[in-house]
Order: structure tokens, then sequence, then C-alpha cells
């Protein structure tokens, strides 16, 4: 018996979907990881499994899985992609609660992302440290956007060379996405980012949210900020109640049958 799924990217990220509310599917490692494989699967950056809501408010529960079968808090390219595809701007419920999301007057989409975490143990990180100057070479910022983020602001050259070292990390004992920050201006971020459990991919959503709380904080960045990313850009900004606003695009690739 097969199962629909919808594959659909946001500035390179790329995702497959699969709604449960209206079909039998139970993710797995081994399905996800099968589903996420770009030779012997769909092919994919993250699984993403829609569900019935249990929060007041929300229009769907969304759930994000690494190809490596980890479940990741938040994925923001992934949120405006199923925003994009429910339409009239849902509200989603993650891991960190409520995400409400928007149209733009072009037909982008603009995602809540909520508050960063800032404190040690909500990155999480091991032990008590100053999450704004980590103890690592390049002296990255860390917080949460719902999943561990560092970001360093030295250049974006080493995230191939580094990123899987750092993603294992100790000091991280869930493991962490790593951004590679280029600071433009103080409205203007290059950014690549190692993703955790996912490797580099063309654009991260959670982790320009991140990149732009962490450069705020150093006082390197404005709150209002362009992310630009291999795959494109993003318009970030972290606003002065708190929450993290996302705006960029969302594409339906195709759909499709997956044999279960
Ligand atoms: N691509 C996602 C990030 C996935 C994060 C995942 N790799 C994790 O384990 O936190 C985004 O656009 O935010």
């Amino acid at each position: 018996m097969s199962v629909r799924f919808q594959k659909m990217q946001g500035l390179g990220n790329d995702f497959v979907v699969i709604d449960k509310r209206h079909q039998a599917f139970s993710p797995t490692l081994n399905n996800v990881s099968k589903i996420c494989d770009r030779r012997l699967g769909i092919g994919c950056d993250q699984f993403v499994l829609l569900d019935t809501p249990s929060l007041p408010g929300a229009d769907v529960l969304v759930r994000f899985f690494n190809p490596d079968g980890s479940e990741a808090g938040a994925c923001g390219n992934a949120s405006r992609c199923v925003a994009a595809l429910l339409g009239h701007a849902p509200v989603l419920q993650t891991q960190v609660g409520l995400l409400p999301s928007l149209v733009t007057e072009t037909g982008e989409i603009g995602i809540d992302m909520g508050a960063p975490r800032l404190g040690w143990r909500e990155v999480p990180l091991a032990r008590e440290t100053d999450t704004l100057v980590l103890p690592l070479p390049g002296a990255p910022a860390a917080c949460s956007m719902g999943n561990p983020h560092a970001t360093f602001f030295n250049g974006i050259r080493d995230a191939a060379q580094f990123g899987p070292e750092l993603e294992h990390d100790p000091l991280f004992p869930e493991r962490a996405n790593i951004g590679f920050g280029q600071i433009r201006a103080r409205d203007n971020l290059r950014l690549r980012v190692w993703e955790r459990g996912a490797g580099l991919t063309p654009a991260c959503g959670s982790g320009a949210c991140a990149a732009v709380v962490n450069g705020v904080r150093r006082n390197l960045l404005d709150r209002r900020c362009i992310v630009e990313m291999d795959g494109g850009s993003l318009r970030i900004e972290w606003r002065e109640d708190g929450h993290v606003l996302m705006i960029g695009p969302a594409t339906l690739v195709f759909e499709g049958e997956w044999p279960q």
C-alpha cells in the first residue's frame, strides 16, 4: 500500500512531506533514511511529517527528521514549505510551540520562528558556558531556535572541512548545526551551514535565524538582516518582542506515491 508525498524546496534545501492525517504512515529510522536517500529513495535534506495537532490554535502538527533518523525541533525552510503547501497562512505546531505563518504581497512565506533560547542548558551545552563566546577555536556563539546552532563569524570557507568534527564536539550533547558566517554589512550576512544529521545544505532557515540572533548579540549585525546562502537569501528580523521572523520562498517541486 503506497503513501502520497510532496517534494518541496526552499532555497534548494529540500524536503519530502507526508501528511499522515489522511493516510497511514509511521516514521521509523529505516523508512525515514530510505526516503531521504538520493539513490535508493526519493531524496531530501529532511523528511517532514504532518499530523493532527494537539494545541489549540494550531492547524497542523509538523515533525522534522534528518536523513540519519534524528528528529529536529525546528526547520525553517521546511516550515515555509508546509505553510505554502497548506495555504491560508496556517499556524504550525512544532516542538517549540505554535509558529504562525504569513504570505507577503510577492508570494513569499513568512514564519514567526518564536524566540531564541540563549542559555547554555537550552542550546544545550554539556557544561555551564557563556553562549556568546564558546570555548572553541574561532570562538563561535550559540543559541537554540528549537534546535542547537553554533555560529562562527570568521568566513564561510571552512564549512565542509570543519563542520563534521564540530557537529560532534563533546560541548554539544545533542550535536549541533554549525554556521559559518562572513559579515558583509551590519544588515547583510553571507552564511553556510553544516547541518546536524544532514551535512552541508544549500540553505538553512533556522541556521539563518540563529546566525542573526548571535550576530546581534555580538553587536556585529542589525536586527533586520539579509542572510545570503548558497541557495539564495532570506530576510530575517529579530524583533523587539523577542521573536524571529523569517521570510523567503517555498516551492512545490512534484508529488508522488511512495510504496511502503
Ligand atoms: N534545514 C533546516 C534545519 C534542519 C536542522 C536539522 N539539521 C537539525 O538537526 O537541527 C532549516 O531550514 O532550518
